[in-house]
């Protein structure tokens, strides 16, 4: 099975992080951190901040490894590094998303996740 490279971002505001539901593509309306598919001769940083730059419009400021999600889809296996994230300059425009929110702890079940995100998800609350 092939592999596919992400990386994503945990972007956080105080005790909130932010989510975007996916515009397009056979998992659109599904929920995730905003990243994408590092290309060839990136750091998984330099991808990180290129990918946010064209989705969202907004420079960030690229923290610590939270995990790397290991994860098995019909057609293709992901891993996936999630790193904390903080907005540096820019004002989280959606240019791809068809929705955002900033979620609180008690609001990270409130949305529905790509299946890869659900573990994630649960270390994130002893985080947050
Ligand atoms: N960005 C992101 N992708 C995720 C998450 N969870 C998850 O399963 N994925 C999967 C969905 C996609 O199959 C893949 C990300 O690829 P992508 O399509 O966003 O990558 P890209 O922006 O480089 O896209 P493209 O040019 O190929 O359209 O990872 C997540 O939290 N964030």
């Amino acid at each position: 099975m092939k592999t596919i490279r992400v990386v994503a971002a945990v972007i956080r505001k105080g005790d909130a992080i932010f989510a975007t539901a996916r515009g397009y593509g056979e998992f659109k309306g599904q929920w995730e951190f905003p990243g994408g598919k590092v290309e060839e001769g990136e750091t998984p940083q330099q991808a990180l901040i290129r990918e946010i730059e064209e989705e969202l419009d907004t420079e960030i400021e690229v923290g610590e490894l939270i995990q790397t999600v290991e994860y098995d889809y019909p057609n293709f296996h992901l891993s996936m590094d999630c790193f904390w994230a903080v907005v540096k300059t820019g004002k989280l425009v959606l240019k791809e998303a068809e929705a955002a929110r900033w979620l609180t702890k008690e609001e990270l079940d409130s949305v529905n996740w790509l299946p890869a995100d659900i573990d994630l998800i649960q270390r994130l609350k002893g985080k947050l």
